[in-house]
């Protein structure tokens, strides 16, 4: 909002601007300096209220919709990487109990699976079961190791809970332990925010002394447990049972137990690849503000990162049809079918006709692991038959599907931007946000008409 000594006005407020500039009944009254200063006055509002127009029009907003755990979050932080550096370098000690929120969770994970699986070993007589049981009985009984490993991270374990509830700001989500989750803007329960949205401002005072206090008792238990975690994430045990999917992990468990020793020592400071690693659901919808040059002019990009859970994408989507196919607890629908559905509600959604649509296909580098290790697309998609299993086969087959769904669908009779990103590979996505942005700035300017 820009200020002039005794005035104040902003963009949402067009009736002083028109109260002003109505005032020339009132100037028979004046004399003829004061009707030159009244003209002055309205001149200068003009010039200000097209000057906020201007501003306005060069803004540009981007919802990052998308299923949960698609990566929407990890993309804004590419672009806070690209456009807001110094934003990042200041919130980089707030995401410290965070990965320590990953690791815990991953243990307590591992240790619940190790023991039902131990518990059933002879009870599952399927292929898969047996399989098992037979890759672990050279092993022996190793119930007793485990046990002991338990006790030992006892202590550990036991902070999940409080690290999830200082960061959730003493919020509890239905649903049980299944994760950490944050509203918009929960930076601010570590760090005051600046008045200019959520960019969080570097602490002067520190984090309130509750999140202080759970983050260096997190990292104290860690670093005095690390041998422990250490020695459970290289468990032969836990090393069958990841290979046959007995375990089943957050993706990123395996980059922060593989660095565990890093991350127990005490002056830990996440690095950028702990940033883009680290997993924060989304509850609801956080706006962050960034500044763009792109094109020859700047620009200011509103973007909304909308949590994956669909309840909270209820509001922007006024026909239903993105109510209807909510398949969050749905394990029979696969996510690509799911994401299927998601596309074509976004495709055909009217409040939306007017946006651009970039389409991202996210975690490639997942999928060519996968294909690498062996896997058979037809297994969890039937409709892929005999084709090649190579990357280029499947991710085509992919892009055609979603294609077909944007033609089908589409009822803005838009251009669909459709790209394979991995969000963890730092160079290839930042191609992608300066040729995406150069699109969108190109239609931006085509539509508006304004450079
Ligand atoms: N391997 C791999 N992991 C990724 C990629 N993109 C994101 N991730 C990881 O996937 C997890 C989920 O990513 P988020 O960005 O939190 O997902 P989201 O879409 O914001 O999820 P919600 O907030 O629940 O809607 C994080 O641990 C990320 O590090 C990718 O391209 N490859
Ligand atoms: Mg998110």
């Amino acid at each position: 909002m820009s200020k002039r000594v005794g005035h104040s006005y902003s963009s949402s407020e067009p009736i002083l601007l028109q109260s002003v500039g109505g005032s020339s009944k009132a100037s028979r009254f004046y004399d003829e300096d004061a009707v030159r200063v009244s003209q002055k006055i309205d001149e200068e509002l003009k010039r200000e209220w097209t000057r906020i127009k201007d501003a306005q029009r060069k803004q540009v907003k981007v919802m990052l919709l998308g299923q949960a755990e698609s990566g929407k979050s990890t993309l804004q932080k590419q672009f806070q990487l690209y456009y807001a550096h110094q934003t990042l370098e200041h919130g980089r000690p707030l995401w410290r109990p965070v990965v320590y929120f990953n690791i815990i969770k991953a243990v307590r994970m591992i240790l619940d699976e190790l023991d039902y699986e131990l518990a059933n070993i002879g009870s599952d007589d399927s292929t898969e079961g047996q399989a098992v049981a037979h890759a672990l009985a050279p092993l022996g009984d190793v119930s007793g190791e485990i046990s002991h490993l338990r006790e030992k991270l006892v202590a550990l374990i036991s902070m999940e809970d409080s690290l999830a509830s200082e960061l959730n700001g003493g919020i509890s989500v239905t649903g049980g332990r299944t994760g950490m989750y944050v509203r918009a803007g929960w930076q601010a329960l570590v760090t005051p925010l600046s008045p200019n949205r959520s960019r969080a401002v570097p602490a002067t005072g520190g984090p309130p002394p509750a999140v202080a206090h759970v983050t260096n008792l997190a990292s104290r238990t860690l670093n005095a447990s690390q041998d422990e975690v250490d020695e459970l994430w290289k468990h032969p045990a836990v090393r069958i049972l990841l290979n046959n999917r007995r375990i089943r992990l957050d993706e990123s468990a395996s980059f922060f137990l593989e660095s565990v020793k890093r991350i127990s020592q005490p002056d830990y400071l996440p690095t950028t690849a702990d940033l883009l690693n680290v997993r924060l659901q989304t509850l609801g919808v956080a706006e962050h503000s960034f500044d763009v040059e792109l094109c020859g002019s700047r620009y200011n990009w509103l973007m909304y990162d909308v949590g994956g859970a669909r309840h909270a994408w209820v509001p922007y989507f006024d026909d239903g049809t993105l109510f209807h196919s909510y398949l969050e607890e749905d394990a029979r629908t696969n996510r690509v079918d799911d994401s299927l559905q998601l596309f074509t509600a976004i495709c055909s959604n009217k409040l939306l006709k007017n946006s651009h649509l970039v389409l991202l296909l996210n975690k490639i580098d997942l999928l060519k692991k996968k294909l690498d290790a062996g896997s058979k697309v037809r297994k969890y998609i039937t409709s892929y038959g005999d084709r090649p299993n190579t990357f280029a086969d499947v991710s085509e087959y992919f892009r055609a599907h979603f294609v077909q769904v944007h033609r089908r669908n589409d009822i803005g009779r838009r251009a669909l931007y459709a790209h394979f990103t991995s969000m963890l590979d730092i160079r290839a996505t930042q191609a992608i946000i300066v040729n995406v942005g150069e699109a969108i700035i190109r239609s931006h300017i085509a539509r508006t008409g304004l450079a």
